[in-house]
């Protein structure tokens, strides 16, 4: 095939598996993104794949090639680090040419590639200025653009975007996207930025504990988690408890819900269900009844806390399709079958 596999990738660390028998299959050219929370193992993978860490078990082979046993300068990769270590008393051309240099290009080869590169970061004619003289948003392009200098089969990125400030963060997002589909180049980057992923992503690839949770593309993670870590952590979801009665049929906060089975064996199962999905309206026999305790209005959209069995249930709706409420106001609320995904607790 023609990617990346990761095929039984395990990476102990003493006793400690920070990676767990991973097993991934990346179709060239798609953008990954491997997200999780902190400590979870995304760098330990991304440094395997980079070959500056060596799996304790497990290959990584790149176009059918086992790459595991070759040294990272051999691997043809692009790298950039949370730091981007630019070297600060080069130009920006320098820096970018920096590997040609290395490899023995000419100096017009050196100037006519870095020129070609900058023009793709949207820094045409920045070849001569230093790099100390850059903003945080110019020093990220450069260390793009000083990665891909030697056309990649491979790009790796973690935390690109860490030390930037959000606004920036989210319109360098959309550039290295755009940037990734010109190029078609398959890429990894380690986030823990839930939005960043769903934002440039082809592949999600969630972690807890060393292991995939799951791996799909985005709208899929968002729409069918695989299980409760999963939904918790793209996006905010509520998760209540489902309960079925002897003749399988399935309640939530006693609201029968049609057609929504717990998986064969289950003794104990959650629905999750995205608070834009809750329809919020009067109390009724056929709402579950709760009562109003937190209003946030952030003018694009309204959230609207509700108590409700003793839980709190979050809603949230635009403001064409704003209910009228305030906290202490009795509710109803109604979970649209279609819109709950049993998951396992
Ligand atoms: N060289 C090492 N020696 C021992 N333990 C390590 C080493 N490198 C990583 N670990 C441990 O492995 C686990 C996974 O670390 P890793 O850096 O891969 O996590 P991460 O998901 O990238 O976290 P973060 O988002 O905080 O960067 C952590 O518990 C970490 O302490």
């Amino acid at each position: 095939m023609s990617g990346l596999a990761l095929q039984d990738v395990t990476k102990q660390f003493g006793d400690f598996k920070a990676v767990d028998n991973v097993n991934l299959s990346v179709p060239h050219g798609k953008f990954v993104c491997l997200l999780g929370p902190s400590g979870c193992g995304k760098t330990t993978l991304l440094r395997m794949i980079a070959g500056l860490e060596e799996p304790t078990e497990g290959a990584i082979v790149l176009d059918d090639e086992d790459i595991t046993p070759v040294p990272t300068h051999k691997r043809n990769l692009g790298m950039v680090f949370q730091s981007l270590a630019l070297f600060p008393h080069l130009s920006v051309g320098d820096n970018i040419s920096y590997a040609l240099r290395i490899r023995g290009a000419s100096r017009e080869e050196q100037k006519r590639r870095a020129e070609e590169l900058l023009k793709l970061v949207h820094l045409p004619g920045f070849a001569d200025r230093p790099v100390a003289k850059l903003s945080g948003g110019q020093r990220q392009r450069v260390a793009i653009a000083r990665a891909l200098a030697l056309s990649p089969k491979l790009f790796l990125l973690d935390e690109p975007m860490s030390a930037l400030d959000a606004k920036l963060r989210e319109s360098m997002q959309v550039e290295l996207r755009q940037l990734q589909q010109r190029l078609g180049i398959t890429t990894f980057v380690v986030t823990h930025d839930q939005r960043e992923a769903m934002t440039m992503a082809d592949l999600v690839v969630v972690m807890g504990e060393g292991r995939i949770r799951q791996a799909a593309s985005p709208i899929e993670i968002y729409r069918k988690p695989a299980d409760a870590f999963v939904a918790d952590f793209i996006g905010s979801t509520n998760l209540l408890d489902i309960s079925a009665d002897s003749s399988g049929c399935s309640s939530v906060l006693g609201q029968v819900i049609p057609d929504l089975a717990l998986p064969a064996g289950t003794a104990k199962a959650s629905i999750s269900i995205r608070p834009e999905d809750v329809h919020l309206g009067k109390p009724g026999p056929d709402a579950i009844p709760g009562t109003v305790t937190f209003v946030r209005d952030l003018g694009g959209t309204i959230e609207t806390f509700v108590e409700a069995g003793g839980t709190t249930i979050i809603a949230v709706a635009t403001p064409r399709e704003r209910v009228d409420v305030a906290p202490g106001d009795p509710v109803g609320i109604t979970l649209p079958p279609e819109a709950c995904v049993v998951v396992k607790a």
